[in-house]
């Protein structure tokens, strides 16, 4: 099991965000502004959506991993931080109907 939380992915995204680095695809993101990091996020979810029904287990991986990624930067560029959709979804777990749902076999 890994260490590496969403949090340190945050928190690499904001560093990178503004560095300058020609190289940084986080500082390119972050120039070009919301709209292309959005349409970027948008293609990483087709992507991701065609390894799952592909049953593609490593693409799927490979491209959840470029998924969160890209929303990590569009909730930056946005200036939402990790921690309000945490929030967000720790408000839900008390919700009975939600738990109830998340208990039953998916069929
Ligand atoms: N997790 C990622 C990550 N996932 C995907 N990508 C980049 O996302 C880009 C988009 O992927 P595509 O396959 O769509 O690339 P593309 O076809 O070249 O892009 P377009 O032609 O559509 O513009 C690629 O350049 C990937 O390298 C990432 N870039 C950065 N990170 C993380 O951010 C950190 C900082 O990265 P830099 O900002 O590049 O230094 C890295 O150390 C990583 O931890």
């Amino acid at each position: 099991m890994t260490e590496f939380s969403l949090s340190d992915l945050e928190k690499i995204v904001g560093e990178r965000a503004h560095s300058g680095d020609p190289d940084s695809w986080t500082a390119k993101l972050f120039a070009r502004g919301i709209d292309k990091a959005a349409q970027k996020l948008g293609e990483e979810a087709v992507e991701t959506v065609i390894a799952a029904v592909k049953g593609d287990k490593q693409g799927l991986v490979s491209e959840s991993a470029d998924l969160i990624y890209h929303w990590l930067v569009v909730l930056g560029i946005a200036g939402i931080p990790l921690s309000d959709v945490l929030k967000e979804l720790e408000g839900r777990t008390g919700r009975s109907g939600i738990a109830e749902k998340a208990s039953r076999p998916q069929g």
